[in-house]
């Protein structure tokens, strides 16, 4: 057993038993808050974690897998893995039962949960984290990481010293000052969660299609003008500085698919984490990605036509409306948007 600092992990989902399981794996003091069904799970088969050309399997007594938030109460740091839509719960439970000061990591997407958190959360120490790779969940303590990159999290000492052991293993965490402009980079990359919900695809499919990449390169485009205007100069995460991806995505089947779905490593089998949410009939998180963009777009009068019909398409499938499109629908949508019609 570890004698470093105590982290539970609170949601046991795909980032969170992703992370978890890795963070065990390299010797950290982890638990986990769960569903049943998870806790269920953990005790029949244990858990498995893939990902990096490695796995990590776990017997059902190296577990500590709980549906009880009362094993908060000695946590020194709490990774928020739930999807932001369920924060309020998560909230009143970390409340209830974690000492005050306890450090709130949120591993969640979205730009704004620091901000969001901090007055559902009063006394505890908030501190924002990014994931930049997916996750697919086969079964509920079955994790694989389906794509590349590393997590990189906001400077703070205490995490620094606690996530220090990671530093020799193939899952080290990056720290760094300027948080927000790896938020909003990250952010960019999200926006392609709706499409790919709509899309029904898996991201290799649909990044293999030039139709829906142009799609994703229109909505990012109006959010980096939105950027702009918020004078947020977004950080640049992978080989490419982020103002031009929307160029590079844009390029031919061909050349995109041996340079970037190769370098970002997607396996055949991931979908982003809204396809799950569309497939399990939940609400989306869609109003912290896509509604964001259109919320700071207003504010600054930054037309963002294209993320618009994206959020209502989505708000539309989470009211029982059609799930699933191809590209050359949605265009026609943002283009009719565009000319000042209905979509
Ligand atoms: N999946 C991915 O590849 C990536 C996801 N992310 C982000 O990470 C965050 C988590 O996403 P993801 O892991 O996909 O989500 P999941 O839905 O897979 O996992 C969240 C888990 O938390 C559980 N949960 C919610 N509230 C509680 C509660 N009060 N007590 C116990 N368990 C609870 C959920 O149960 P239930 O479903 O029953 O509500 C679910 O099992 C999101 O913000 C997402 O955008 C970031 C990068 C990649
Ligand atoms: C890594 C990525 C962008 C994959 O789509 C993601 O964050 C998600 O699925 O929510």
């Amino acid at each position: 057993m570890s004698a470093g600092p105590r982290i539970v992990i609170f949601g046991a989902g795909s980032i969170g038993c992703h992370v978890g399981l890795t963070w065990l794996a390299a010797g950290l003091d982890i638990r986990f808050v769960g569903r049943p069904s998870v806790v269920q799970a953990a005790a029949d088969e244990g858990a498995c974690v893939e990902g990096d050309d490695e796995s990590h399997l776990f017997a059902p007594m190296d577990l500590v897998v709980s549906d009880r938030p009362d094993i908060l109460a000695d946590a020194d740091i709490i990774a928020l893995c739930v999807k932001t839509t369920d924060d309020l719960e998560a909230a009143r439970a970390i409340t209830a039962h974690a000492r005050p000061g306890t450090i709130i990591l949120s591993l969640q997407n979205g730009v704004e949960n620091a901000s969001r958190l901090q007055p559902l959360l009063p006394g505890m120490t908030i501190v924002e984290g990014m994931v930049p790779y997916n996750v697919i969940r086969p079964t509920p303590t079955h994790v694989r990481k389906t794509s590349a990159g590393n997590i990189i999290v906001a400077r703070n000492a205490v995490l620094e010293a606690a996530l220090a052991p990671l530093k020799s293993t193939a899952s080290p965490v990056e720290f760094v000052d300027e948080m927000r402009a790896v938020k909003w980079s990250k952010l960019l990359l999200n926006l392609n969660n709706p499409l790919n919900a709509l899309s029904g695809l898996t991201l290799h499919e649909q990044l293999s299609d030039c139709a829906w990449r142009r799609l994703l390169a229109t909505l990012q485009s109006e959010c980096l003008e939105v950027m702009s205007a918020e004078d947020i100069e977004p950080a640049k995460l992978g080989p490419l500085p982020p103002r031009l991806i929307p160029h590079f995505l844009t390029t031919p089947d061909w050349f995109f698919n041996r340079t970037g779905l190769k370098l970002q490593k997607i396996t055949r089998d991931a979908r982003s984490s809204m396809a799950d949410d569309f497939a399990a009939g939940r609400r989306t998180e869609i109003d912290f990605l896509n509604g964001t963009v259109v919320g700071h777009g207003r504010r600054h009068g930054v037309p963002c036509p294209a993320n618009e019909t994206v959020v209502d398409l989505v708000k539309h499938a989470e009211c029982g409306a059609r799930k699933s499109w191809k590209a050359g629908e949605i265009a026609e949508l943002i283009n009719r948007r565009m000319a000042g019609g209905a979509s």
